[in-house]
């Protein structure tokens, strides 16, 4: 191997998926792309409404890399309300591309790939006791996304990308003691904005089990912030001799048969 040996990314195999995780091949599965002649506007679609996102600085957070993403475990405290339930927060993760091609988001808009991609998946806390048993029912999840895209360095995401140094490693996991962090800061000003659709978890088990709320508008990240986010981490264990970049670990958009995405906005 030469000394600049290329890092590799994770191995991610999305067209084996199937075979091991029917689901994936399933109906209903996302990411998908919106484009205009699937989008139909709703008007019962309210804007969403947060409960406890405003954690106090006495909870703590985890963040851990379990080798496909960063996830950030959630306050039980934190919760939505205007769904058909009331569904509860779990964990925010993100994708994101590489540091050569930054079009790492999972959903697309008329063919456009963002820069990367957040989700603050929550179960329905009114039907399930936790996110286990509510992981593969049909109304069991609702995942609320925000497309992020380059502009000013952002300080609020900056709580969250400056601690990502710290699980680099696949298995590595951190307590964080946050002061006072309004978990909306990360999600754009207008919340009654949004793309919604019913469909699936984007990794395996791809269970169609997902509410999907992705708000219109993107939110902006500085280029260093979204560099930091397409280098810091691996998919591999810091004693792992090959260490592989967690990279590129978003899924393709899915086909989206004769189903309509509803949209609480006029064109
Ligand atoms: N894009 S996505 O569909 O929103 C999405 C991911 F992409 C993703 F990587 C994860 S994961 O990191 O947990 C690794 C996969 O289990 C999740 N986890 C969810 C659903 C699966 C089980 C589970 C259990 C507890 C908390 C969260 C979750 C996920 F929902
Ligand atoms: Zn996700």
């Amino acid at each position: 191997k030469s000394k600049w040996s290329q890092l590799t990314a994770c191995p991610d195999g999305e067209k084996a998926w199937p075979k091991k995780y029917p689901f994936c091949g399933g109906v209903f599965q996302s990411p998908i792309d919106f484009h205009k002649d699937i989008l139909q506007y709703d008007s019962n679609l309210l804007p969403l409404e947060f409960i406890g996102y405003n954690v106090p600085s006495t909870d703590h957070f985890t963040l851990t890399n379990n080798g496909h993403s960063v996830k950030m475990y959630l306050s039980p405290t934190m919760c939505i309300r205007n769904l058909p339930f009331e569904y509860t927060a779990s964990q925010l993760h993100l994708h994101w591309g590489n540091r050569n091609k930054s079009e790492g988001s999972e959903h697309t808009v008329s063919g456009k790939h963002f820069a990367a991609e957040l989700h603050v998946v929550h179960y329905n806390s009114e039907k399930y006791p936790d996110i286990t048993a509510a992981m593969d029912k049909a109304d069991g999840l609702a995942v609320l996304a925000v497309l992020l895209e380059i502009g000013p360095f952002n300080p609020s995401y900056e709580k969250i990308f400056r601690h990502f140094r710290n699980v680099k490693y696949k298995g590595e996991w951190l307590a964080l003691y946050f002061p006072g962090f309004n978990i909306q800061e990360l999600l754009p000003d207008r919340l009654d904005e949004y793309y919604r659709y019913e469909g699936s978890l984007t990794t395996p088990p791809c269970y169609p089990s997902v509410l999907w709320t992705v708000f219109r508008h993107p939110v902006k990240i500085s280029q260093e912030q979204l560099l930091a986010l397409e280098t810091a981490m691996y998919c591999t264990e810091s004693d792992d001799p090959e260490p592989l970049e967690m990279v590129d670990n978003f899924r393709n958009v899915q086909e989206f048969h004769e189903r309509l995405v509803f949209i609480s906005f006029r064109e």
